[in-house]
């Protein structure tokens, strides 16, 4: 095996996507190949050219620095334990993947909900208030305009995404309108070298995993660690570039596109010696899609130029099985924070129902 055998994960200029300038149409169809091209083999690339400008991503990780950096009894005060929406702080080897414990420290949010009433059915409870470091002033309207800027570049790349597959682009931005789902999570990959931070289990930053999420959008700091499978099997670094967005998609959009997109398996490596930081924001179809509609994009199960083998360190158990793009999201959630689910959620046996509880369980 030479080294020219390893293909790279290509970085797309999303200056030259302008599907509304008829003066464009030849660099946007390029752009299209492109990016059908990337996704039918890689599943992974970069993004320039996305407008983000560099003084609000560099004041973001300012933000998640300092956030991390407070003493532990301080972002002890905002843990995700203490929201039934799965938002706030998660500490070191709190979270699991691929039954195994994470070497990284998490404050995951989204949009700010309001609370939705007990009663209702248990996957729209994801949605619901923020928890904000109040040590920390320009933390929240930072990470907030981020979060925005990142949806709509997010937004963007779908439409591409969809016009690169040839479906009614119209139709297939109706599953996400304005109250799409969005969820981003400020990561922390402590340095190896703190006798703090002697890996637990696998000792990697995060696990083989494939996101459960539609589309997700990462922006990583200069360290490195991130790596993707390849559909060989072989693993590659996705390599750290100054002012891009790392692009791949989620279970559900393979699904619907019967594998000519695919979501691939990556992972983090924790660094050796230097903290790592990085943001990755999940855009999804709003909470009440029903994943059936989305086979009329692709009705056919026999289309051509389908993936349909490709190796994963991920098992085949672990992929969606609901049919409300909430439950399934709501799995994965249950699945990574075992705690927070049991405090907040019970199984209805008869019902076969997950509910919110009345009252927190404490233990
Ligand atoms: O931190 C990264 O580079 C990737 C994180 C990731 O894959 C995830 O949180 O799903
Ligand atoms: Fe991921």
């Amino acid at each position: 095996m030479t080294v020219a055998d390893i293909p790279e994960i290509p970085v797309l200029d999303f200056e030259l996507y302008q599907p509304d300038d008829l003066d464009k149409q030849e660099t946007t169809k390029q752009l299209l190949k492109q990016l059908y091209d990337t996704m039918h083999d890689i599943g992974f690339f970069y993004i320039r050219g996305h407008g983000v400008p560099l003084s609000l991503t560099q004041a973001a990780f300012k933000s998640t620095s300092e956030f991390f950096d407070l003493p532990l009894n301080e972002k002890a005060k905002i843990a995700m334990a203490n929201s039934p929406h799965y938002r706030g702080y998660t500490r070191l080897n709190g979270e699991t993947t691929d039954y195994k414990q994470d070497n990284r420290e998490t404050l995951d949010l989204g949009r700010e909900y309001p609370e939705g009433p007990l009663d209702a059915p248990a996957y729209t409870h994801l949605r619901g208030p923020n928890q904000w470091p109040e040590k920390l002033p320009t933390f929240k309207p930072t990470i907030l305009q981020l979060l925005e800027s990142m949806h709509q570049v997010g937004v963007r790349v779908l439409r591409a995404m969809a016009q690169s597959l040839g479906i009614n682009v119209a139709e297939f931005m109706d599953m996400f309108g304005e109250d799409l789902g969005m969820r981003m999570k400020l990561v922390y990959y402590p340095g190896m070298d703190d006798k703090a931070n002697v890996p637990l289990d696998h000792g990697i930053g995060v696990g083989p995993h494939k996101d459960y999420g539609f589309l997700a959008l990462l922006l990583q700091d200069n360290i490195g660690g991130l790596q993707v499978q390849l559909l060989d099997g072989r693993w590659i670094d996705a390599k750290p570039i100054e002012g891009t967005f790392v692009v791949n998609i989620g279970e559900i959009f393979e699904k619907l596109t019967r594998k000519r997109f695919i979501a691939t398996t990556h992972r983090v490596l924790n660094s050796k010696n230097q903290s790592r930081y990085s943001i990755p924001l999940f855009l999804a179809p709003h909470i009440n899609c029903h994943i059936p509609e989305l086979d009329k994009f692709f009705p056919d199960s026999t289309g051509s130029n389908r993936r349909l083998e490709h190796k994963s360190d991920v098992s085949e158990d672990q992929l969606l099985q609901g049919d409300i793009y909430g439950e399934n999201e709501f799995k994965g959630y249950r699945r990574s924070h075992v705690k927070v689910t049991r405090k907040w959620y019970y199984f209805d046996e008869e019902q076969q129902q997950w509910h919110r509880r009345a009252t927190p369980l404490v233990d």
